[in-house]
């Protein structure tokens, strides 16, 4: 239980370099561990979702070390991962999961993989169909993890996702990178390409050719270690652009924040709602990055969300909820039934908390309704995380609207990706 301390009039000042991406800390160290040689990742998120995907491999005879905060993966190339002699232990992790599932899809041994409650209530058939289809044995339980992976020759689909998944896309392409010829992924919807853009710097010729609604994987590319940088992670950087947007008198900027174009929904709102928030030192590198200045606002324009724009924004929806709760008028989010299965049900238990602090809230079977106030009326100061990182934060950020103490149950959650969170909130807190 923590105890989220009343906010005295404290206000957002000063600036912050946020930890490493978590989605882009995972892709280095699986697309390391297949490359040859050895590859030097800066700024890598050491939360325990990027941590299980280190000792995943570890286990698979791949030396990963920590050198002045400096991770060092020695890979050994598509061919050299090794049978791991226990079964996996994936953790709360569905990135670690689902896109590791596409590796093991493809080797000459069986794999076991379980993990924690939450995720053995997460679905493994969106992966577990497309993987068998290439070829793999896959055995889930009743479509859920544990889950057995015995690997085979892959052969080569042509594949149209039925959901806009960067998790299911990745876990395809990463088999396809040992198929017996081009294998072409559909989707109506983009969604996160850092999978893309990460195989094609370590690859020695383009690995991924990509348009609008379709990519396509080259089979048998190589890869080469590579140094690499990661981004700031944009979806932590998103809590306190929200606070620093609704905190009165904030000013904060935020250094080297990823700003891939697949990830800036949470931008693009805060805009149209009519936050403050400017660019500065744009880079346009493999993985852009900006500085992300963001000043308080007395009013905010509710705002109306759509199927087409959730993948960009789609672990910043409970933040984007808490948002629209304080902004002038109604606000609705349709089209993101993907909160459903996500560490919790995100629909229900975003609906839930706000309520105990007297916001407007009402659940969909899509996504949230919401009618903004200026002011919320705690309602229940007892507020629970569930277990789930981004609602913990979440909630965090909405106390700071409140002089009284509220109580955070299961508050542990956070390290799950950003173990150095109350820290930074704290460091940008003045008086
Ligand atoms: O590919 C990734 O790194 C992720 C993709 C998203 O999941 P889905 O692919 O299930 O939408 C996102 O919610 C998750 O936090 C990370
Ligand atoms: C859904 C998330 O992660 P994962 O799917 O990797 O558990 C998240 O970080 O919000």
């Amino acid at each position: 239980m923590k105890q989220l301390i009343g906010n005295q009039n404290k206000r957002l000042n000063g600036s912050l370099s946020v930890p490493g991406d978590k989605s882009i800390s995972h892709r280095s160290i699986m697309i390391a561990a297949i490359s040859e040689g050895k590859s030097i990742i800066h700024n890598f998120l050491f939360s325990d979702d990027c941590l299980t995907t280190i000792k995943t491999f570890q286990q698979m005879g791949i030396a990963i070390n920590n050198l002045d905060n400096k991770i060092i993966v020695h890979g050994k190339g598509l061919h050299g991962l090794k049978a791991p002699k226990n079964s996996l232990n994936m953790g709360n992790s569905g990135t670690t999961t689902r896109l590791l599932s596409g590796i093991l899809a493809a080797q000459s041994f069986t794999s076991e993989l379980f993990g924690d409650n939450s995720l053995s209530k997460r679905p493994m058939q969106r992966i577990s169909i497309p993987l068998s289809q290439m070829g793999a044995q896959i055995d889930t339980c009743n479509g859920h993890l544990p889950m057995t992976i015995k690997g085979n020759k892959i052969s080569a689909i042509d594949y149209d996702l039925p959901i806009a998944s960067a998790q299911v896309k990745s876990a395809i392409i990463l088999a396809a990178l040992y198929a017996n010829g081009d294998t072409i992924i559909h989707g109506q919807q983009t969604t996160r390409d850092h999978t893309e853009r990460m195989l094609n710097q370590f690859g020695k010729r383009k690995v991924v050719e990509r348009n609008e609604n379709q990519v396509i994987v080259h089979a048998d590319s190589q890869l080469k270690g590579q140094t690499f940088i990661i981004p700031g992670d944009i979806s932590s950087a998103a809590f306190f652009m929200v606070a620093a947007t609704i905190v009165p008198n904030s000013h904060i900027i935020l250094k080297s924040v990823g700003v891939n174009p697949t990830r800036i929904g949470i931008i693009k709102v805060l805009k149209a709602m009519n936050a403050d928030i400017t660019f500065h030192n744009f880079q346009d590198n493999e993985e852009p990055i900006a500085d992300i200045e963001v000043k308080s606002v007395k009013h905010l324009k509710p705002i109306h969300i759509g199927k087409s724009d959730i993948p960009s924004m789609i672990d910043e929806l409970p933040l984007i909820a808490l948002l629209a709760a304080k902004s002038d008028g109604i606000s609705t989010i349709h089209g993101a039934e993907e909160l459903h299965f996500k560490e919790t049900d995100r629909i229900e238990t975003v609906a839930n908390e706000f309520q105990k602090l007297g916001i407007s809230i009402k659940a969909l079977s899509d996504g949230f309704l919401i009618d903004g106030q200026s002011q919320w009326h705690l309602v229940d100061k007892n507020l629970n995380s569930h277990d789930d990182h981004r609602i913990g934060m979440t909630l965090a950020v909405a106390s700071l609207m409140f002089k009284e103490t509220i109580n955070l149950a299961h508050a542990d959650a956070i390290k799950i990706s950003y173990p150095t969170f109350f820290k930074d909130l704290e460091q940008l807190l003045r008086s």
